[in-house]
């Protein structure tokens, strides 16, 4: 029986109460417990309007995004500048492992196509982290993957677009690749790509940055990897050999490049050619779409960053230059 049927309304005290307000007043009591009971849960995550970080005091104008560990804010200082604020929630030492690389990767790479960290605070309360704050440059016309939601069902992203934001983001990947030990990105995706007011791309979330080269030599190091791959490194865009690492053999950042093969084909077609299953990926098989404007060389492109065997897949540097190339045949310089 539904809960409602089962309430059984009794007559409240008091002579002036009439019967027809009575479900009245009990529906607006139930509205009213519902409403608080939601209001005390979000408020929980609800940012103050104004919070000091160091010596910056930040307005927040509105939300800007949300992620699986996060919210974003638009937030204004009091010299009228815009950024994102990164709020960090930290309930578990493993969230607070990923905000410490996450700032730590900020401080180690510099490009201009990896977005800079301003400021940042580490909140503690009664001696634990609960919260990091990240101030990041506002990117006012959001991600790749707002780029992709905002094209019209019916029209493809122009090649040239696609292949400048490849170039640069194998600009910004290189930045972490060429690091002493190299870095892997391990979380690149469409959402994970801010597009400058120039155009340009630019990398952000790098809380998944990690050592690129893992030495494996055990089916426990092996889970381990898996484990930790299945919480920072998102299904659709993450390399076969991070779904099922090898018990015995080494990784390197070119999953970063599986990756980019990923991001090109979804800048293209809409979604990863992989459904983030781990039989998707390990297959490596790829399908394009029967109405396909980009031509075979885009195509041989993308193929060519998603073998599955990475000991054979190219270095981001051999990618950029296969991008360039193929521009400039697209803008008719060869
Ligand atoms: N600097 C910025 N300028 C504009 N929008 C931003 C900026 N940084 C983040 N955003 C918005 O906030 C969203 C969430 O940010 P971010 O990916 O850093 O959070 P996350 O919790 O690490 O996400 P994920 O679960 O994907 O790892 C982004 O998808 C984007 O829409």
């Amino acid at each position: 029986m539904p809960a409602f049927q089962s309430l059984h309304i009794s007559e409240p005290m008091g002579a002036s109460s009439s019967r027809l307000s009575t479900p009245f007043l009990y529906f607006s009591a139930f509205l009213a417990s519902i409403y608080t009971a939601f209001m005390s849960f979000f408020s929980r995550f609800k940012p103050s309007p104004v919070l000091t970080l160091n010596a910056r005091r930040l307005r927040t104008v509105k939300p800007l995004g949300e992620g699986g560990f996060s919210f974003v804010y638009l937030v204004k200082d009091d010299a009228g500048s815009l950024f994102a604020l990164k709020r960090v929630r930290v309930q578990l030492p493993e969230h607070e492992e990923r905000l410490r690389k996450e700032i730590e990767a900020h401080k180690l790479v510099r490009s201009e196509h990896v977005v800079t960290l301003v400021d940042s605070m580490i909140l503690k309360e009664g001696g634990s982290v609960v919260e990091g704050l990240l101030l990041l440059p506002f990117y006012e016309k959001g991600t790749v993957q707002d780029l992709i939601d905002r094209t019209p069902l019916n029209e493809f992203i122009p090649l040239k677009t696609i292949l400048n934001l490849a170039v640069d983001v194998c600009a910004g990947l290189t930045a972490f690749h060429t690091q002493d030990p190299p870095l892997a990105f391990r979380d690149l995706k469409p959402a994970n790509i801010l597009i400058s007011a120039e155009g340009h791309g630019v990398l952000m979330d790098l809380g998944s940055v990690s050592e690129a080269r893992v030495k494996i030599s055990s089916r426990r190091e092996a889970l381990a990897l898996q484990e930790l791959c299945a919480e920072t490194a998102t299904a659709p865009f993450r390399a076969p050999e991070l779904f099922d690492p090898p018990s015995n053999g080494e990784i390197d950042e070119r999953s970063d490049v599986w990756a980019l093969g990923c991001t090109i084909y979804a800048m293209a077609y809409r979604n990863s050619p992989f459904d983030g299953s781990m039989t998707a990926a390990v297959s490596g098989r790829l399908s394009f779409p029967g109405r396909d404007p980009y031509g075979a060389t885009f195509r041989a492109l993308i193929e060519s960053c998603t073998v599955t065997d990475w000991r054979v897949r190219p270095s981001i540097s051999e990618v950029q230059e296969r991008c360039r190339v193929l521009l400039e045949t697209e803008n008719g310089q060869v």
